[in-house]
């Protein structure tokens, strides 16, 4: 998949990598991270269609709602091996056996802080209590993982007199962990090498420094084979690595295949949805501006050659390119966006266009398809009929179920219609669908709203897109009710869909 000079780097040892995605319990560890069991079994899915080989469910120590659902998970027959988090005391290892699970991550604590200050044994009781656990675990027919725990702070012959014990009992794995993310990639190749002497290594990385990719790679240069991650890179304090950002770069630099990369978009935003942690929108791979350009010369660049200013096609990870209009637009760009919508524009009308869209961009507006529509009928004259108007609209909610009237103006009528809904915008939009009925049956693609000023009586700034057959529109209103400006929105976006459309929309009929 990739182009490149000379030949692809080989990882040092393995050819083949696994991942245990850990989304489920270091995930919803992430400060205000809780998860419903339906979240769980429908991440769990997800992970598993991507192909995931090993699903951490979560800690059936926690309590009897956890397991509960790590019980929900196991028996939801996926391939992947789905195991439980299990502290250094058989007493967690009989609760993950009664939650059904595959195999356990086995915790021991491995730096000095850990063994004395938190858990209160020594390096021998530390070893003792490995080598037992890892036997009873192994003899009720677990995969077993050993993580030692602080491991990027422990002496390395103590992680090393671990990695052996673990591997002697019978462990299938032994996993370095840089616990608070502060370990440099030399320190984890240092240790990681020696641990790959003793069997099958794992890496835990967390990104404190920012260096939880740049470790992972360190260890799998050092003979690891097996990687934890979580979805989006959410975990404790600044998060684990992204079990995207794994697969892109195994995929794209070393040709080495871990899960199926044309799932990670959907299953980035089941888990931003269900953990309500939002995607930066320059996150690598599932960042909404990952495969967005706006500036001219990227824009001309990609549109002579879609692989000018990407490093792979969006549609390898699940993904659409976007060409959206700013400052930074140029003439290239826009005359794409008119030709899009169907505008036929000349050299000097394009060039009035592109200063309308860097003046709006200039004051640090998102430039939406409407508004270049508008920029193109004022600059060429032309006189627009509206066919969609809002007229009037009530919403009430609070206490019962909300309910929303609208009164619209299509084609020179009046149309009066009412709609119930989970809250008031909902009920506003099912009304305004109701009165435009099926012929403007468009699709909602994308719903964002942006507080414009602080407080409580902040103007807000919705913007949808939506989409009928092929064409597309992005529109954008303000008001200080949300209700409103998302109706408006809508109703301006419909408006501008139907704008090509010669017959008038009828309402739907009371069965619709
Ligand atoms: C692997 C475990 C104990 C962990 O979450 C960590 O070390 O960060």
């Amino acid at each position: 998949m990739n182009e490149r000079f000379g030949k692809t780097p080989e990882l040092r040892t393995s050819d083949s990598v696994q991942l245990l995605d850990t989304t489920l319990r270091d995930g919803e560890q992430a400060p205000g991270v809780s998860l419903t069991p339906d979240e769980k079994a429908d991440i769990a899915r997800a992970l598993d269609r991507a192909q995931v080989d090993y699903i951490e469910a979560g800690s059936a120590c926690t309590g009897p709602g956890e397991r509960e659902t790590i019980k929900r998970v196991t028996s939801l027959g996926l391939d992947a091996t789905v195991t439980s988090f299990a502290r250094g005391v058989q007493g967690d290892i009989d609760l993950a056996l009664d939650c059904d699970v595959g195999g356990i991550t086995l915790v021991v604590p491995a730096s000095e802080r850990h063994i004395e200050s938190k858990v209160g044994t020594t390096r021998e009781g530390v070893v003792q209590t490995t080598d037992e656990l890892v036997a009873y675990a192994k003899d009720h027919g677990l995969w077993v993982e050993v993580i030692g725990e602080d491991g990027s702070r422990a002496s390395p012959e103590f992680l090393e007199e671990l990695a052996r014990t673990s591997h002697d009992a019978g462990a299938d794995r032994f996993c370095f962990a840089d616990t608070v993310g502060h370990t440099s990639p030399e320190h984890t190749y240092d240790v990681v090498s020696r641990l790959a002497e003793y069997g099958p290594t794992s890496t835990h990385t967390h990104d404190d420094l920012g260096l939880a990719m740049a470790n992972v790679h360190a260890s799998l240069s050092a003979g690891a084979d097996l990687v934890h991650t979580t979805v989006n890179g959410i975990g404790e304090r600044a998060g684990n690595v992204a079990l995207e950002e794994v697969a892109i770069a195994l995929a794209h630099c070393y040709d080495v295949e871990s899960v199926k990369l044309d799932e990670l978009y959907a299953l980035a935003q089941k888990v931003a949805h269900a953990t309500g942690v939002a995607l930066p929108p320059n996150k690598a791979v599932v960042g909404q501006n990952a495969f967005t350009h706006e500036s001219g010369i990227h824009t001309d660049g990609t549109l002579k050659d879609d692989a000018m200013y990407e490093p792979y096609s969006p549609e390898t990870v699940g993904r659409e390119r976007r060409l959206v209009l700013g400052k930074h637009a140029g003439r290239a760009g826009v005359k794409a966006a008119l030709d899009e919508h169907g505008v036929d524009a000349t050299d000097e009308e394009v060039a009035a266009v592109v200063s309308r869209v860097k003046e709006l961009g200039d004051r640090g507006k998102r430039v939406t398809d409407a508004d270049l529509l508008a920029f193109a009928e004022d600059v060429q004259g032309r006189e627009r009929d509206r066919q969609v108007e809002l007229l009037d609209l009530t919403a009430a909610s609070g206490g019962g179920t909300p309910t929303a009237s609208v009164r619209l103006r299509v084609d020179g009528d009046e149309r009066v219609a009412s709609g119930t809904g989970s809250g008031p915008v909902d009920a506003a939009v099912k009304a305004v669908r109701k009165a435009l009925g099926p012929d403007a049956d468009a699709q909602l693609d994308d719903y964002h709203v942006d507080a414009i000023t602080g407080g409580t009586d902040a103007v807000v700034t919705v913007e949808v897109t939506m989409s009928l057959g092929d064409r597309s529109v992005s529109v954008a209103a303000s008001d200080a009710d949300i209700t409103r400006a998302s109706v408006q929105a809508m109703v301006d976006a419909l408006d501008r869909l139907l704008e090509t459309t010669e017959a008038t929309p009828e309402p739907a009929s009371a069965d619709d």
